[in-house]
């Protein structure tokens, strides 16, 4: 399977989605959304939720949807509902035939429900089914950082197409890493990186503005000569990955250079285009589970472009058993000949805890 129609509606639909997150981040960045306004994150998410999944169902009926929201307190929340209804109905792609791949603006506020609600799935090793994280990265948005629009189609299981929006990276590949140079507070047009990946056929980035259906140009991992040399990210928050550990990690690799610390699966994307090199998520909680919309796109993303990615253990993420990566325990994302050496030292750290 080539894959290409879903990969271009994933695309869109990532792009069209990330329009209504920056115009919520930007009011938000400007102060202009009152105080009694719901958290912009809540508008933002079902937002971009019901314009994605509205694009997924006109294209493939059958198909089912992993999301992150759903809209029962919406239907009794009618102003919220409202402001949401807004700014779904007002956002289009400005490319009016990229628009039609779509299947157009969605019809209705009813519609707009329901398509937030066919998020339900429950994911599994059969069939066709989407994992969508309208805004991934929560804490970050809301801190005028990094954030992800990420949405993944799996077939039976396995990731087959991986698509990240990420509107405050840089655009250029090669831009230094660093979590706050690209944000987007300006809202000048231009901004932000789209990573896409199919399976088998490599990983590419393009503008995350081109409404149209160009192609990406190809990204791949940096080669690591000398490891001591890497650099490695982590999540910003504390509670989301152990610091401590991933300090001790790179500690006994001899990398002396301070982690990249930053919000999101902008992560994968950065680590993908050889901005970073290893990204290190070991568990905080003995109970927590990984859910699959945060790894699915980034996942696929590094592996086609050359990397290797798997849990603590060295087992490969398991995106067919539900909702949430039950089997694995956090995530080592590395170069392909540097990840054995990575996760050595991995197992060496946490069997010492
Ligand atoms: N205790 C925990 N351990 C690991 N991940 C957690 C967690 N609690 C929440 N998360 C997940 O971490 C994601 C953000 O990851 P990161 O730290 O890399 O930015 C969140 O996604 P959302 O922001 O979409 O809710 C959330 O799903
Ligand atoms: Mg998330």
């Amino acid at each position: 399977m080539s894959y290409s129609k879903e990969l271009k509606v994933a695309q869109l639909a990532v792009q069209r989605a990330s329009i209504l997150t920056k115009k919520v981040f930007h009011e938000k960045a400007k102060g202009t959304l009152s105080k009694d306004d719901k958290s912009p994150v809540t508008i933002g998410d079902f937002g971009a939720q019901a314009l994605i999944i509205a694009a997924i169902k006109k294209n493939f009926p059958d198909d089912q949807v992993v999301g992150e929201e759903e809209a029962s307190s919406l239907r009794d929340d009618v102003k919220l509902r409202d402001q949401i209804w807004g700014l779904v109905d007002g956002t289009r792609l400005s490319d009016a035939e990229a628009e039609k791949v779509l299947g157009g603006p969605i019809e209705s506020v009813e519609a707009m429900l329901d398509a937030i609600d066919a998020g339900n799935s429950a994911g599994g090793a059969k069939g066709r089914i989407w994992a969508l994280d309208p805004i991934d990265g929560t804490k970050g948005f809301l801190r005028g950082g990094q954030y992800a629009v990420c949405l993944a189609l799996m077939v039976d299981g396995d990731v087959k197409v991986g698509v990240l929006g990420c509107p405050n990276l840089p655009i250029d590949d090669a831009a230094p890493l660093d979590a706050t140079s690209g944000v987007d507070q300006t809202d000048a047009e231009g901004k932000g990186v789209l990573f896409s990946a199919v399976y088998g056929q490599g990983a590419t980035s393009r503008p995350l503005s081109v409404a149209g259906l160009a192609k990406g140009q190809s990204i791949h991992m940096k080669e690591v000569k000398d490891i001591t040399q890497a650099t490695f990210c982590e999540s910003v928050e504390a509670g989301h990955s152990s610091h401590g550990d991933q300090h001790a990690i790179a500690t006994k690799l001899n990398i002396s250079k301070p982690s990249v610390r930053m919000d999101s699966q902008a992560k994968y994307g950065s680590i993908a285009r050889g901005a970073g090199d290893i990204y290190l998520r070991l568990p905080v909680s003995a109970t927590y589970q990984e859910k699959i919309w945060d790894h699915a796109s980034g996942d696929l993303i590094v592996r086609e472009a050359g990397g290797e990615v798997t849990d603590s253990l060295g087992k490969r993420l398991d995106f067919s058993i539900g909702r949430t990566l039950s089997a694995n325990k956090g995530v080592v994302a590395a170069p392909k000949a540097v990840h054995s050496t990575v996760l050595e030292v991995v197992k060496e750290v946490l069997s010492k805890k």
